[in-house]
């Protein structure tokens, strides 16, 4: 069963446009978004939020229409900015109240022991958190109404590397109710190595590609060598030699060659061919 469907979906703005997306995100899965800065990623999540009017196509999440059940989505939903969208002011306890009041679902207990496990205090106000405690509190607002679904536009981003780690176990433990579907942005491409079953590309507000992760990362290999290779599907300089993407099934024994990563597929794609 589908999650996340999006159809045709298209939307033009003064100086960027997305341009005729189309996927679908199997339930249970968790799907990391990449792309180059500017490339929509944060577009696209506004996208299934229903954030824009003039959007062009449908999208449904949760096998709802975004455009017509916005509401009884939201409530399904639990959403990390890259930015801390609510007033400073405001402390850990202040947000139970208002959360309360917002989700049916909303688990004070659990809410309690994930600001604990973190050492998130409770008493103080956000104005006095880091950057990655903005972050982490985020990430525990949007867990702890048990949410159906995580949309996550660079969670783990200015994250020292043990919280990034916490995160990551957050999420594993989200992903063991087999019903979850995470969708999540992030430029550290080795969390969505770890924890990514699909990954999806944009580049230039357009949809490059959308696979299986294990699969993208054994179809291809990176070759170098002085001299063209046959069936390279990308090659890029470095300062001594080219780089070859190569398909698994053209490597020839001779061949000196590395795995590939999700970094070497976003640079030989989206980077121009020499
Ligand atoms: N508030 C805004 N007003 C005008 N243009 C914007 C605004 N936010 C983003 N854009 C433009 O929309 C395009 C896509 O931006 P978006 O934030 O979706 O990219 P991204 O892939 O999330 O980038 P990054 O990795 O840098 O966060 C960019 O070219 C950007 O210039």
């Amino acid at each position: 069963m589908n999650s996340i469907i999006v159809k045709n979906v298209s939307l033009k703005q003064k100086m960027f446009a997305l341009k005729n997306i189309s996927f679908e995100v199997e339930r249970g899965t968790v799907v990391g978004v990449i792309g180059r800065n500017g490339a929509g990623k944060t577009t696209l999540l506004k996208c299934l939020l229903n954030l824009y009017r003039d959007m062009m196509g449908n999208i449904f999440l949760l096998e709802q229409n975004v455009l017509t059940q916005d509401a009884a989505i939201k409530e399904q939903l639990g959403v990390v900015f890259d930015e801390w969208h609510l007033p400073l002011s405001l402390k850990p306890n202040d947000l139970n109240k208002t959360y309360k009041l917002l989700f049916p679902t909303w688990d004070e207990a659990y809410y309690v022991q994930l600001l604990d496990e973190l050492n998130l205090p409770r008493d103080k106000k956000v104005e006095t958190y880091s950057r990655g405690m903005r972050m982490l509190l985020q990430l525990v607002l949007a867990l702890s109404h048990h949410p159906k679904m995580l949309l996550l536009d660079e969670p783990t981003s200015g994250l020292d590397p043990v919280m990034r780690q916490h995160v990551l176990q957050l999420l594993s433990r989200y992903m063991e109710d087999d019903t979850n579907t995470i969708f999540f942005s992030s430029h550290i491409t080795n969390d969505l190595e770890v924890l990514a079953d699909t990954v999806l590309c944009l580049h230039n507000g357009a949809m490059l590609f959308h696979e299986n992760k294990d699969t993208l990362l054994y179809e291809y290999v990176i070759a170098s060598s002085n001299t063209p290779i046959d069936g390279a599907v990308a090659e890029r300089e470095t300062a001594l030699y080219t780089e070859y993407l190569v398909p698994r099934s053209h490597l020839a024994d001779t061949m000196q060659h590395r795995a590939v990563t999700l970094d070497d597929l976003l640079a030989f794609f989206t980077e121009p061919i020499v």
